[in-house]
C-alpha cells in the first residue's frame, strides 16, 4: 500500500508509526503489529492505529523512524511484516526454555534498534524476573549489552569503578566515593542510571550540579583532564540497551535480578574497568532483605565479572534505613556537598563513602591494605576531595563556585509530626521513596523528603519527624496525604505491650 508521510515531532523511544484504521483494516494489521516501510531505506515499525490523527492514505512517523528518511515528499510502501524474531525468543524465555548466546545478541540489538514494543520488553523483563537466567545467558547478555554500544578504551590503568545495586533511599555516596578516589590518583570514569526503584539515581543528582548527558569520547576527555566524571550512561551509547530497559523497569518500580546484574556489569564492561566496588544495601524494604540473599548476589557479581575479565569487590552495606537524612535530588546534592564542603552530615553518610572509597584505593594501590578508610576520610578533611569534586563540576560544565546553601529546595513543604513520645521502631524505605516520588522527585529536582527521626531514636510527642519538599503544591497535597494514610515511620513507648504472668501482680 503507497501512504504519504506525516511527520509527528514527538520522541516515543520506539520505531512506531500511525495509520488510519481503514489503511490498517486493507493492509491486516492491528495495533502492536509490524509494518515494514519501503522507501528511501528500507525498515520495520510498530504500528499504531487511528481514526482521526492521520487520514486514510497517510503514514503517521514519530521522531524516531523520521530520522531515516531524507526525502519526505516521496510515498512509501507499506507492508504486514513479520514479528520480531526476538518476540520468539523471549517467548521461548517465558516457557523457560534455555537460549544461545546468538539468540540473546538478537533479542539486544532489537532492543537497541527500538524494534520491541513496550510489551514485548515487559515480557522479557518479566520472564528473566519470574524464571530467572543461567550463568552462561547473563554473561551473553551482558556482553551483548556491552557490544552494541560503545567503549571506551583508556590509556591509563587500572581504571577503577563504584556501583551500587541501589534500593536504598539517600544513597548519594557516589557524589563522595568519586572524588575521594580522583583526589588520590585513580582513574575513575563513572557512569550511573538515573532512578531504577528510588526517588533519584546518581545521574538524577549529578545534574543538579552539572550537565550529566555526553558522549562516550566526551566521557574520556572529562575522565582524562580530571581523573574522575560522574555521567548519566543512558546519555553517552554506553551499553545503550540498559536504559531501554530500566524506562519499562521504571514504572514497575522492579529490578529483576539478572537484568540488574548486567545492566551493572555491562557498563563496567563497556569502559574498560579493572577494578570495581559493588555496593549491596541489605535489609527490609530494600532489593537484598537479608545478608545471606546479599552473599548470594555478592557471589554472582564477583563471579561474572571474573567471566568479564574485572576484578569485583562488594561490600554489604546496612540498608534498613536511608543513607543520610534527605531523599530526592537537590536535598541529597545539598547534603553530600556539605559533607565535601566541612566535613559536616550524617555519620552514616560519611562512614559509608569513605568505606567504600577506602576499598577502591586499596584495589588501586593508593592505600595500604586496610587502610583505605583512613586515607578517604583524610581526603575528606583536607578537601582534597571537594577540590576534585569543583574540577570534576567545571569539566562537565557546571558552577564549580557553587555551595550547599546555593542549591534550591521545593518551596511547598509540609511536616509529618509524632502523635506521641517514644522511639521510631519501624521505618518503611518503600514508602519514603513513594512519598518522596509523589512529591515530583526525582523530575522536580527541589522535590523530595527530609527525615528528621530514624530508627532508634527518641521522639517527643509533636516533634516533626519527616518535611516532604515540593515544588509544585497539587504534588505536596498528594504526597502529604499518602504520608499521613502510610504512616512510614512508626513512633512507640518502648514499651511495646504488657504481658501479665500466671499470678498477676501480688
Ligand atoms: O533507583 P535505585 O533502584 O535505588 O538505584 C539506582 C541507582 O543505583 C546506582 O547508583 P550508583 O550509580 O552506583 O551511584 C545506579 O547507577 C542508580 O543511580
Ligand atoms: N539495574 C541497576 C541497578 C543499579 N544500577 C544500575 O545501573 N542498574
Amino acid at each position: 500500500m503507497q501512504l504519504k508521510l506525516e511527520h509527528f515531532n514527538i520522541k516515543i523511544g520506539q520505531h512506531k508509526v500511525l495509520l488510519n484504521i481503514a489503511d490498517a483494516k486493507e493492509l491486516g494489521v492491528n495495533p502492536g503489529d509490524r509494518v515494514r516501510i519501503r522507501g528511501h531505506q528500507s525498515l520495520s515499525a510498530i504500528v499504531d492505529t487511528t481514526d482521526d490523527m492521520v487520514p486514510p492514505g497517510t503514514l503517521g512517523v514519530f521522531s524516531e523512524v523520521y530520522e531515516h528518511f531524507e526525502d519526505w515528499d516521496k510515498p512509501v510502501d507499506v507492508i504486514p511484516a513479520f514479528r520480531s524474531k526476538a518476540a520468539s525468543v523471549i517467548k521461548k524465555m517465558m516457557d523457560k526454555r534455555p537460549v544461545v548466546q546468538e539468540e540473546i545478541k538478537l533479542l539486544v540489538n532489537d532492543i537497541v534498534e527500538e524494534n520491541l514494543s513496550d510489551i514485548e520488553l515487559s515480557a522479557f523483563i518479566t520472564a528473566s524476573y519470574i524464571h530467572g537466567m543461567t550463568d552462561d545467558e547473563v554473561e551473553w547478555l551482558t556482553r551483548a549489552m556491552i557490544d552494541t554500544g560503545d567503549r571506551i578504551e583508556f590509556d591509563n590503568h587500572p581504571v577503577m569503578d563504584k556501583h551500587s545495586i541501589g534500593g536504598v533511599p539517600g544513597n548519594k555516596i557516589s557524589l563522595l566515593v568519586v572524588p575521594i578516589v580522583a583526589a588520590n590518583g585513580l582513574l575513575i570514569p563513572k557512569t550511573s542510571s538515573r532512578a531504577i526503584t528510588g526517588a533519584g539515581g546518581t545521574a538524577d543528582l549529578m545534574e543538579v550540579l552539572s550537565p550529566v548527558e555526553f558522549s562516550s569520547q566526551e566521557v574520556k576527555e572529562i575522565a582524562e583532564k580530571v581523573g574522575g566524571a560522574l555521567v548519566w550512561g543512558g546519555a553517552t551509547n554506553i551499553a545503550p540497551a540498559d536504559d531501554k530497559l530500566i524506562r519499562v523497569e521504571y514504572p514497575l518500580s522492579i529490578d529483576p535480578y539478572y537484568q540488574m546484574l548486567a545492566s551493572i556489569m555491562a557498563k563496567k564492561g563497556a569502559i574498560g574497568a579493572d577494578n570495581v566496588v559493588m555496593d549491596i544495601p541489605v535489609g527490609p524494604s530494600t532489593k537484598v532483605p537479608t545478608v545471606q540473599a546479599g552473599q548470594k548476589l555478592a557471589r554472582d557479581l564477583i563471579n561474572l565479572g571474573h567471566r568479564l575479565g574485572m576484578n569485583v569487590e562488594c561490600a554489604i552495606t546496612y540498608g534498613s534505613s536511608p543513607i543520610g537524612r534527605k531523599v530526592g535530588p537537590s536535598l541529597e546534592v545539598r547534603e553530600a556537598l556539605n559533607v565535601l564542603e566541612s566535613m559536616e552530615g550524617p555519620n552514616s553518610l560519611i562512614e559509608k563513602s569513605a568505606a567504600l572509597a577506602g576499598i577502591l584505593l586499596e584495589m588501586g594501590g593508593a592505600a595500604p591494605r586496610d587502610r583505605g578508610k583512613e586515607v578517604a576520610l583524610e581526603t575528606l578533611r583536607s578537601g582534597k576531595a571537594h577540590e576534585k569534586m569543583k574540577q570534576i563540576i567545571e569539566a562537565q560544565g557546571g558552577d564549580p563556585g557553587i555551595k550547599s546553601d546555593d542549591i534550591q529546595v521545593g518551596q511547598y513543604t509540609a511536616d509529618i509530626f509524632a502523635s506521641t513520645d517514644g522511639y521510631v521502631i519501624e521505618f518503611d524505605n518503600k514508602w519514603i521513596i513513594e512519598i518522596a516520588r509523589l512529591a515530583g522527585a526525582p523530575n522536580d529536582k527541589g522535590a523530595g523528603v527530609a527525615i528528621h527521626k530514624k530508627m532508634g531514636e527518641q521522639v517527643k510527642k509533636g516533634d516533626s519527624i519527616l518535611t516532604i519538599y515540593a515544588e509544585k503544591e497539587f504534588k505536596l497535597d498528594t504526597a502529604l496525604t499518602t504520608a499521613q494514610r502510610t504512616n512510614p515511620i512508626i513512633v512507640e513507648g518502648m514499651l511495646l505491650k504488657r504481658i501479665p504472668g500466671i499470678y498477676g501482680f501480688q
